[in-house]
C-alpha cells in the first residue's frame, strides 16, 4: 500500500468483476486491496475497524452514516486498526461524543488506513449479496487516476481469502497474562488467532487468570501453564489452513481439558471433530443477527463476524466425524436467518464453542451468558 497526502479527493472502488463505484476519498490516500464484505451494524464501528478478524477485508457499512461518535482511546479491540479498507456512504462531518479525542477521518489516515465515502453502499451490498465476497480495490489521490484496467489488475492480483492463513500475522509475538478482577478462580490458556481485547476482560471479570498465548503455541506450552481450561479466540482467514492449531486442540481434547472457543475457535473445534468448513455466500456480520439456543431454546440477538462455517448437521446429536474417542456432538446454536451452524457442543467432552461473539462490546449482550456456562464447565471439571 503506497501513502500520499495529495489533495486530490475523488476515490474510486473497483470490485473484481469490474464493477466500479465513484466516491470521495475517505482515510489515508492512496491504493489498498482486501476482500469486500459488509457490516450491517449501526453503531461500534470503532470496535469492528479494530478487531483483527477483519485483517485483509475492506469492510462496507450498510448504515449511511458512520463516524458521528469519532474515535476514542477506550474502544479499541487491540493495539490497531485491522480492516484493509473502510467504505461508508455518508462520514460525520464534526463527531459528537463526551468520550471522543478525534474524527475517525483523521483516525484512518493517521493509520495509513485507504477508505472512501460518497457511494451508494446499498447498491454496493446487493451487489456483494447476489454475487458473493469478491476482491476490490479502493483507489485515491494520484492513483484515483490511473486506468481502469490497471486498477482491476491490481483487485486480481489481490490473495483470495479462501486458503489464506492469517491467524500467525495478527497474533501476539509474546504471551502475556491478563489478571483476574478480585479473587483469582481459575487459570485459563487462550490462543490468541486474533483476540479482541473484551474477550480475556469478560473471563477476568469472572475471576480467571488469562495466558494469551501466540498463534504458534504447543500442547506443551499450555500444559506447562497447568490450565483449568483452554480457549481459542476468534480470528482472520481461512479456518481449513489453520492445521497447527487443529492439532494443538486435537492434544486438548485427548486431554479432556475443558474448552471453550469463539468463531475461528468455533471452526476450529468443529475441524478438531472431524467436521469440513466451508466459505459462506457473503458471511455474517453485523450485531443483529438472531440466533437460537437449541439447549433453552431461547433466541438472542448476537454480533457476528465470519465468512466461514462449519458444516455439521442439525437437530440430533452425531458421533464426531473424527473417531469414536470424540464421542457424540451437537449443534447447539443455529442462525434462524439461513440456519448456519452458530454453535457446537460435545456430549462427551468437557467442550463447546460459539460461531458468534458473546463478547462483541458494542453489543448486544445476551449471549454474555456463554461465558458463565465456561466457568461452569471449569467448576465441573474440578
Ligand atoms: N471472527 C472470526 O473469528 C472469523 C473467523 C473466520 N476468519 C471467518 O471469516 O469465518
Amino acid at each position: 500500500m503506497s501513502i500520499t497526502t495529495s489533495p486530490v479527493d475523488t476515490a474510486v472502488l473497483v470490485l473484481e468483476d469490474g464493477r466500479r463505484f465513484t466516491g470521495r476519498a475517505f482515510g489515508a490516500r492512496g491504493t489498498t486491496v482486501g476482500e469486500a464484505v459488509f457490516n450491517t451494524g449501526m453503531t461500534g464501528y470503532q470496535e469492528t475497524l479494530t478487531d483483527p478478524s477483519y485483517h485483509r477485508q475492506v469492510v462496507v457499512m450498510t448504515a449511511p452514516h458512520v463516524g458521528n461518535t469519532g474515535w476514542n482511546d477506550e474502544d479499541d479491540e487491540s493495539g490497531r486498526i485491522w480492516v484493509s479498507g473502510f467504505v461508508v456512504r455518508d462520514p460525520a462531518l464534526r463527531p459528537s461524543n463526551w468520550r471522543s479525542s478525534r474524527s475517525l477521518d483523521d483516525e484512518l489516515a493517521a493509520q495509513g488506513v485507504v477508505g472512501i465515502s460518497g457511494i451508494d453502499t446499498r447498491a454496493l451490498t446487493r451487489h456483494l449479496r447476489e454475487r458473493g465476497a469478491m476482491r476490490v480495490g479502493i483507489f485515491s489521490g494520484p492513483e484515483a487516476s490511473n486506468g481502469e484496467r490497471e486498477q482491476l489488475a491490481t483487485v486480481t492480483g489481490a490473495p483470495l481469502m479462501t486458503g489464506a492463513a492469517l491467524a500467525p500475522e495478527v497474533s501476539t509475538s509474546e504471551p502475556y497474562v491478563v489478571a483476574p478482577v478480585g479473587e483469582k478462580r481459575f487459570t485459563v490458556a487462550a490462543l490468541d488467532l486474533g483476540i479482541k481485547a473484551m474477550t480475556p476482560a469478560l473471563m477476568a471479570q469472572r475471576g480467571i487468570e488469562v495466558h494469551v498465548l501466540p498463534a504458534t503455541a504447543t500442547f506443551e506450552d499450555i500444559q506447562a501453564i497447568e490450565p483449568d481450561g483452554v480457549f481459542f479466540s476468534n480470528g482472520p482467514g481461512d479456518p481449513a489452513t489453520a492445521e497447527h492449531e487443529v492439532g494443538v486442540l486435537r492434544q486438548v481434547l485427548d486431554a479432556r481439558i475443558p474448552f471453550f472457543g469463539i468463531c475461528f475457535g468455533n471452526q476450529l473445534l468443529g475441524r478438531a471433530l472431524g467436521f469440513g468448513t466451508y466459505k459462506l455466500r457473503y458471511g455474517h456480520r453485523g450485531i443483529n443477527q438472531p440466533v437460537m439456543d437449541v439447549t433453552t431454546g431461547k433466541v438472542e440477538v448476537t454480533a457476528h463476524n465470519h465468512g466461514f462455517a462449519v458444516e455439521a448437521p442439525l437437530g440430533e446429536p452425531v458421533p464426531a466425524p473424527a473417531g469414536p474417542a470424540y464421542g457424540k456432538v451437537r449443534v447447539s446454536h443455529v442462525c434462524l436467518n439461513d440456519d448456519v451452524v452458530e454453535g457446537l457442543e460435545c456430549l462427551d467432552l468437557p467442550a463447546f464453542s460459539v460461531q458468534y461473539h458473546p463478547e462483541a462490546a458494542a453489543g448486544p449482550h445476551d449471549a454474555a451468558y456463554l461465558f458463565d456456562r465456561f466457568v461452569s464447565l471449569l467448576e465441573g471439571s474440578r
